[in-house]
């Protein structure tokens, strides 16, 4: 069954790597985007083909940070790190999350995107993760670039399958109640079983439209 998810996957990436002039892949050292990774790898025959992304918020988990740095030094990828850290106050964080979000990943991201001159930017979106995210397409017009989203048709089951079949390591916190990672103040751990973002800030599914008029993930 997987076979067929993955034959999709490849289609879309060997599209958008012939379509692309200056394609980029984001990780954010979760599951979704370490199995585009390493579609990416086996794309580019054991090398990752594109410059890797990370927006670094400052305010991610201490498990994330180690295991980005593991990944890169165990697949040898070109690492570019985008941060605005020190753009929201201390005190300030996690309040107001559409401000906060937006100056912490929003803003980096697209300063990333002019600066390298990105035309295709591969992200690990997946539809059902949220219904925000249910009319996503695999590639999408953004302002300055294109989003390509490889994966939209994964289920959070078919990621951890892709995982273990694999044998890909993954990081930590997966094993600790965290079912979505993003940053440390904004993440908690649920039972297992739980819903994928009910660990996630519980107010965020309501701006997430408003995330995404602003050029979020
Ligand atoms: N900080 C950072 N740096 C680079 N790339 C990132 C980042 N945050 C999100 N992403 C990309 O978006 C995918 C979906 O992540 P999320 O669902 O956690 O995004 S969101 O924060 O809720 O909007 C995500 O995939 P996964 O995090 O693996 O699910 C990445 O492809």
């Amino acid at each position: 069954m997987l076979a067929e998810e993955i034959k999709l996957s490849r289609e879309i990436i060997d599209r958008a790597l012939k379509e692309a002039f200056r394609p980029m892949a984001a990780f954010s050292g979760g599951k979704d985007s370490l199995v585009l990774l390493h579609l990416l790898r086996t794309a580019g025959g054991d090398q990752i083909p594109v410059p890797v992304l990370n927006i670094d918020t400052g305010v991610k988990f201490e498990e994330i940070y180690r295991f980005i740095d593991k990944m890169q030094r165990l697949w040898g990828f070109a690492l570019v790190r985008e941060s605005n850290r020190g753009a929201v106050d201390p005190g300030d964080i996690a309040r107001d999350k559409v401000h906060c979000c937006y100056q912490l990943k929003t803003v980096p991201l697209h300063r990333a995107i002019e600066r390298y001159g990105v035309s295709h930017l591969l992200t690990a979106v997946r539809r059902d993760e949220h219904p925000a995210r249910a009319g996503e397409e695999y590639f999408s017009s953004r302002a300055n670039h294109i989003r390509v989203q490889p994966l939209l048709h994964f289920t959070r089951e078919d990621i951890w399958a892709y995982i273990h079949q694999h044998h890909l390591p993954y990081c930590s916190l997966y094993d600790r109640g965290y079912v979505s990672l993003g940053c440390r103040p904004c993440t908690r751990p649920v039972d297992s079983g739980a819903a994928e973002r009910s660990g996630r800030a519980p107010d965020k599914e309501q701006f997430m439209p408003d995330l995404r008029r602003l050029g979020y993930f």
